[in-house]
């Protein structure tokens, strides 16, 4: 079958449209501190993608976007390829500390290409990127050196301190900024160069911001309150409840992944089950703080998303990983999960031993896989079981635990939402 050029959007005639070949550059190396979570935001999932995959799909679709650089945090690499496996990204770029280290850093592996005029910088935080919004940016740069989209500030500001009116600001000439935020590549990447190093305490937050800054004028055009961007969790709901209400919701299709594990007993106090310190007369040998069954877990979590196994993302050879709470590698497992558009909806761990008893234990280590994994207590199971004296585990030698997890992925095979 013929692919299909994407078509453009009503507003891609009009103004006089720049000559050259254009790069969307998503920014997504920051960590969404306001979003909270142990994934950053960018990887949380949509509609049955994570967020970055929605933008980044926008761009894709667009006639006018010749490239997609995609920037990301220095850990991320994995949840990265996972999010947008199938989608022609260029590699991504390592992003920094600030946003607008973070562009910098992109815009630089831009112009190293040779081949890019020009640059639309967005949030990988903004989902939903209508096409005639690229289209009025880009038409701009036909005769501004920089473009941002914005909506006009339409309600009575209030100025507050210690919770009381300070005063009421004037709303005339004041607009939202959104993104992306275009601009000819070359300018740009020079009024970045001079202000980096030059915004502490605070660092610039916004593209236009710099250019300004380097005495450019920046043309405004219309946003689009589709747009918005997702900073607390508040908006991830209106998000969903958006896609909700256009019947965008993903088809999603079960699979169960399984898990297995063993670490011997060495001199200790305690072992760590299900992320919970249990007392005994013994330890567990192992290079983190041998989990069993959190092992169990996060390779069950690993299977049913088909991505390799536990030492192929924490290999025992890596000193990051000597003595580490395994909390974290079950986290990992299932940000993974989440950058595919997945949601894990049941697991079940089964500790294989004679000793520690693990009844009095259940509960509590519900509790933490409640915690850890965002399961209600009623979707995990904790069981336990001897091997009635046969084998190491009979002999007390050390732990064993089988594990499986339940997760809900897309289906490959159904039509994408459209955003
Ligand atoms: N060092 C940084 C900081 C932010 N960003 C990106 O810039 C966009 C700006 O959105 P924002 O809501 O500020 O994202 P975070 O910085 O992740 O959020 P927070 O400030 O709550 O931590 C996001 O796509 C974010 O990933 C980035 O690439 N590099
Ligand atoms: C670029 C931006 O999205 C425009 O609204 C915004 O400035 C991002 O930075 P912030 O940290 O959310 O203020």
């Amino acid at each position: 079958m013929t692919p299909t050029r994407p078509q453009p959007s009503d507003d891609a005639v009009g103004d006089a449209p720049p000559r050259g070949r254009a790069a969307a550059l998503i920014v997504a190396a920051g960590r969404g501190r306001r979003f909270g979570g142990g994934v950053p935001k960018q990887y949380q999932a949509l509609g049955g993608r994570a967020l970055l995959a929605h933008a980044a799909a926008a761009f894709l679709a667009h006639p006018r976007i010749d490239l997609v650089q995609v920037v990301i945090g220095p850990d991320d690499r994995d949840l990265h390829d996972r999010a947008l496996a199938g989608l022609e990204v260029a590699p991504p770029v390592i992003g920094g500390a600030e946003r607008q280290d973070s562009v910098r850093l992109g815009l630089e592996a831009l112009a190293a290409r040779g081949d890019i005029d020009f640059v639309l910088v967005h949030d990988a935080a903004r989902p939903f990127l209508p096409a005639g919004m690229i289209d009025r940016v880009l038409n701009a740069l036909g005769d501004a050196p920089a473009a941002l989209p914005a909506l006009a500030v339409t309600d009575t500001l209030k100025r507050g301190e210690a919770m009381t009116v300070a005063g009421t600001v004037s709303r005339d000439g004041l607009w939202r900024a959104q993104t992306p935020q275009g601009a000819r590549l070359d300018l740009l990447l020079a009024a970045h160069r001079a202000a980096a190093g030059h915004t502490l305490p605070r660092a610039l937050t916004d593209d236009a911001a710099v250019m300004e800054a380097a005495g450019h004028a920046v043309r405004l055009v219309d946003g689009d309150e589709a747009a918005f961007k997702i900073t607390t969790t508040a908006d991830m709901d209106r998000a969903r409840q958006l896609l909700a209400r256009r019947g965008q919701t993903a088809t999603l299709l079960p699979a169960t992944g399984s898990g297995f594990d063993v670490h011997a007993f060495a001199p200790g106090d305690h072992v760590w089950l299900c992320g919970v310190p249990v007392p005994h007369d013994q330890g567990l040998s192992g290079h983190s703080d041998a989990d069993v069954a959190l092992h169990a877990l996060t390779d069950a979590v690993l299977g049913a998303i088909a991505a390799d196994d536990i030492g192929r993302h924490f290999p025992p050879t890596d000193a990051r990983w000597r003595g580490a709470s395994s909390d974290r590698f079950l986290i990992h497992a299932l940000a993974l999960m989440g950058a595919m558009g997945g949601r894990l909806v049941h697991c079940d761990v089964t500790i294989i031993g004679e000793r520690p008893k693990v009844g009095p234990h259940r509960e509590a280590m519900r509790r933490r896989l409640a915690e850890l994994t965002g399961l209600p207590p009623a979707r995990i199971g904790v069981k336990a079981t001897t091997t009635e004296q046969l084998g190491f585990t009979g002999r007390r030698e050390g732990l064993a635990a089988m594990a499986t997890a339940t997760v809900l992925l897309p289906d490959l095979s159904a039509p994408e939402p459209v955003v």
